[in-house]
């Protein structure tokens, strides 16, 4: 086993006061690493040096962040393939999806090297005769950012990115499955030329170092991506802190994808393949409601059935992998639970479910496809978070958009038809925050705001140049030139 991993705190890489290890969920006989766990004095440490490093940090030129920033963007798009073996050694995303993330990740960089250069105010004439006004935006503080194991590392870069960016510093507190990327992330922002205490992490559990991130008055806000039960004790104690933090959250879905009678059968089976399945159905924008009208049904539950057969479910390196395993053991038991769940409801199991054995022990499941399902089911309202789907029946569009927007979540919506009537009108009425025509309802382009309504998502948009409306304030200044 290597050394020990190191937490990131003030410009120094410093012991914990335990250990944490992540393990490769394709074989869970392979310790992928152990880090150093902090504890709450090594967190409220980071979060003091966060506040230190805030007001020079917050002047610094847009020449200094575009620098840093584009400097991380290089050195993680030069080492995708590394950086995605280790991430689908870690998460069990398949090795092309793991380089795929981390190239993401690298291009989120660069667009918010490019976007420091582009932050600008407005001035404008007073309505008082003589007067000035000027509207500029400022840093916010320090920014706690607590994010989840699935996206290990594009989550991270597209939060700590506009954090910087925009002239906050950051306490970044990774899922405690997926410490390793966090590291490898970390390391590259450690060397990018940033003042100490700009940039921390402190790999440690949500109730411990999240806890005391939310807690702690010198953060003055947090973006949180995961569940909506976690979301909502954050929201609270946001609220109720003293000053109160302003907050983000990304939690979940259940997101429909309507299929209609004129849809391209290919084009709406590899959406539903895709947008399901594929990084095993981990994905908070992954479709789980396949809403499919009465003249194609047969032909897409029959397609579906076929194409999920071919699927290959296996190690998350291997080449040929289609489907890697479910992150972990409680993961996996969610998605099992939900099978049984959904059977003694009513819904038919068509295909898939079983665990599945391979060379190496993991958490290998078959993708599993439900049909004969009702919208008032659970396996219809609850997100399950793995590769579970099941179709519904609609007997005309109405009745499917109904469907479709009858949801406490509003994430990712999508459509298959080759209407362009009806494709407009399902954009215009769909009560989700990101909506797909003939396109899986994940995966989604890094440069254009993400987040949803609803259930869903709180606070300002993530991503794109709409990320400064989270990571600025607004000041607006009157002058009298006398
Ligand atoms: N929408 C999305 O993108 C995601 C949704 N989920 C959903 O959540 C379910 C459970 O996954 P899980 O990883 O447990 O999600 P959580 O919401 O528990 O975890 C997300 C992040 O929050 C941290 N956290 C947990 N408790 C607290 C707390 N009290 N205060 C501050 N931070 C906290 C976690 O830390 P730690 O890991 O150390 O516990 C992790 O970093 C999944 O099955 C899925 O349904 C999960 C991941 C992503
Ligand atoms: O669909 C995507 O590309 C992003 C999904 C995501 O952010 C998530 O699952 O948390």
């Amino acid at each position: 086993m290597n050394a020990i991993l190191k937490n990131f705190i003030a410009g120094e890489w410093v012991d914990g006061s335990g250990v944490t290890r992540n393990i490769n969920p394709s074989n869970t006989n392979d310790v992928v690493g152990e880090y150093a766990k902090a504890d709450k004095a090594q967190t409220e440490k980071a979060i003091a040096a966060a506040k230190a490093a805030f007001p020079a940090w917050s002047r610094s030129t847009p020449q200094e962040r575009y620098d840093a920033l584009n400097k991380i963007s290089a050195e993680i798009l030069s080492r995708k393939e590394e950086l995605g073996r280790l991430l689908a050694r870690e998460e069990g995303k398949t090795l092309p999806e793991g380089i795929g993330e981390v190239a993401r990740a690298g291009q989120i960089f660069a667009f918010f090297a490019g976007e420091a250069l582009r932050l600008t105010g407005e001035k404008g004439a007073s309505v008082r005769p003589g007067l000035d006004v000027e509207i500029t935006r400022e840093a916010v503080g320090v920014v706690g950012m607590i994010t989840p194991w699935n996206f290990p590392i594009a989550i991270p870069a597209w939060k700590i990115a506009p954090a910087l960016c925009y002239g906050n510093t950051v306490v970044f507190k990774p899922a405690e499955l997926v410490p390793g990327s966090a590291h490898a992330l970390s390391e590259i922002i450690a060397r990018s030329g940033l003042p100490a205490g700009v940039f921390n992490l402190v790999v440690g559990s949500g109730s411990v170092v999240g806890q005391t991130l939310i807690d702690h008055p010198d953060v003055a806000a947090i973006s949180f991506t995961g569940s909506v039960g976690t979301g909502r004790k954050i929201a609270q104690a946001c609220v109720l802190s003293n000053p109160m933090k302003k907050f983000q959250l990304e939690m979940g879905g259940k997101n429909p994808l309507v299929v209609l009678d004129d849809a391209d059968l290919k084009v709406a089976v590899e959406a539903a393949t895709n947008g399901a399945y594929f990084s095993t159905g981990q994905r908070c924008t992954a479709s789980s409601r396949f809403i499919v009208t009465e003249g194609i049904h047969d032909k897409f539950v029959a397609a579906m059935t076929e194409r999920l057969k071919g699927l290959v479910v296996d190690d998350a390196v291997k080449q040929g992998t289609h489907i890697g395993p479910v992150v972990d053991g409680n993961q996996l038991e969610q998605d099992q639970r939900y099978l049984k769940i959904a059977q003694d409801e009513g819904a038919k199991l068509t295909w898939g479910g079983e665990l599945l054995n391979r060379e190496t022990p993991g958490f290998y499941m078959q993708p599993a496809l439900f049909t004969e399902a009702s919208n008032t089911m659970r396996i219809a309202r609850e997100e399950v978070f793995g590769p579970v789907a099941c179709v519904i029946r609609a007997k005309t569009y109405d009745e499917a958009l109904a469907i479709a927007n009858d949801t406490e979540f509003g994430l990712a919506a999508g459509v298959c038809t080759s209407s362009l009537k009806y494709a407009s009108h399902f954009k215009r009425n769909s009560e989700a925050g990101m909506v797909m025509v003939n396109l899986p309802t994940a995966g989604v382009d890094y440069h254009v705001p993400f987040g949803g309504r609803k259930g869903s998502s709180y606070g300002a948009r993530e991503q794109g140049s709409y990320a400064r409306e989270f990571y600025t304030t607004v000041k607006t200044a009157y002058t009298f030139p006398v």
